[in-house]
């Protein structure tokens, strides 16, 4: 399989096997298709050189310098400053939104796909006065504090920012992301975001949809108690 760097990278290439080595073992053990994981490390490696490669510290060093770190938890980047750094080093932003309201096993999937498209996943969350105006009177079911918090937590989402616009546009004139994402409940033709990226070459896709998964739906079943059928989990 050949996969061509996304661009000549110019810098220096010392590191760069490294990179795309443990870019691909990570992608990998994330769960992605050798040619996924192939893809991404070459497009990791470019940007690492162009960069400046292993000759520039602060794609390696640790913040705090050299030394053992506490294994702190990995505190959510501010969404601006990552997008920046990523397209400061040739990467590719990409960025997703919704509710994610009742995180659900369609949100992981969408959510894990998106982030293997490019070298970070920003969601832009809708604030909670958004959703209300949008999904309707009880929603949403959990605070966007704790939205945040439980999208933060899954190892693909590397920065989460909040709009109280009723739709993201504002949000991602500031952000600029390369690639939108939404589930396949949408069509990248029909939705708004999609003029706004083309202003600076930008583009929206559609991921596959896990029938079946909803906030909505499983609200309902939770209402419902152990009345509730089962799921089935092959759908
Ligand atoms: N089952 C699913 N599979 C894949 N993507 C999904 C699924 N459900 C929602 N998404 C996507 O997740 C993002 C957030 O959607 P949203 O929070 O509205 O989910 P939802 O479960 O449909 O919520 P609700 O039932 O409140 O409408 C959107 O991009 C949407 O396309
Ligand atoms: O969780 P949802 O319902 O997918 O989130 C909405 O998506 C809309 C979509 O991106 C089309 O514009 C968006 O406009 C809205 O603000 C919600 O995020």
């Amino acid at each position: 399989m050949y996969v061509p760097a996304p661009h000549r990278a110019q810098g220096d290439p010392c590191g760069a096997g490294d990179c795309f080595a443990a870019t691909a073992a990570g992608a990998l053990a994330d769960g992605a298709l050798p040619e996924e994981a192939v893809q991404l490390a070459v497009a990791e490696a470019a940007g690492f050189v162009t960069a400046g490669g292993a000759g520039n510290p602060a794609l390696w060093e640790l913040p705090g310098g050299p030394g053992p770190h506490p294994t702190e938890p990995r505190r959510p980047a501010d969404a601006h400053a990552l997008a920046e750094a990523v397209r400061a080093r040739g990467g590719t932003v990409v960025a997703t939104g919704g509710c994610f309201d009742l995180l659900h096993a369609g949100h992981v999937g969408l959510l894990q796909n998106a982030r293997r498209i490019g070298d970070c996943l920003i969601v832009c969350v809708n604030s909670d006065a958004s959703v209300g105006r949008l999904k309707g009177p009880g929603r949403p079911i959990n605070p966007v504090a704790d939205r945040i918090r439980v999208l933060s937590g899954l190892g693909c989402v590397d920065a989460v920012a909040v709009f109280d616009e009723d739709t993201p546009e504002p949000l991602l004139r500031q952000l600029r992301p390369d690639v939108w994402v939404k589930g396949g409940d949408y069509s990248a033709d029909a939705l708004p975001e999609t003029a706004v990226l083309r202003d600076w070459g930008g583009r929206a896709l559609v991921l596959p949809y896990l029938d079946g998964r909803s906030t909505t739906e499983l609200a309902r079943r939770a209402a419902l108690g152990p009345h509730t059928s089962p799921l089935h989990p092959h759908r």
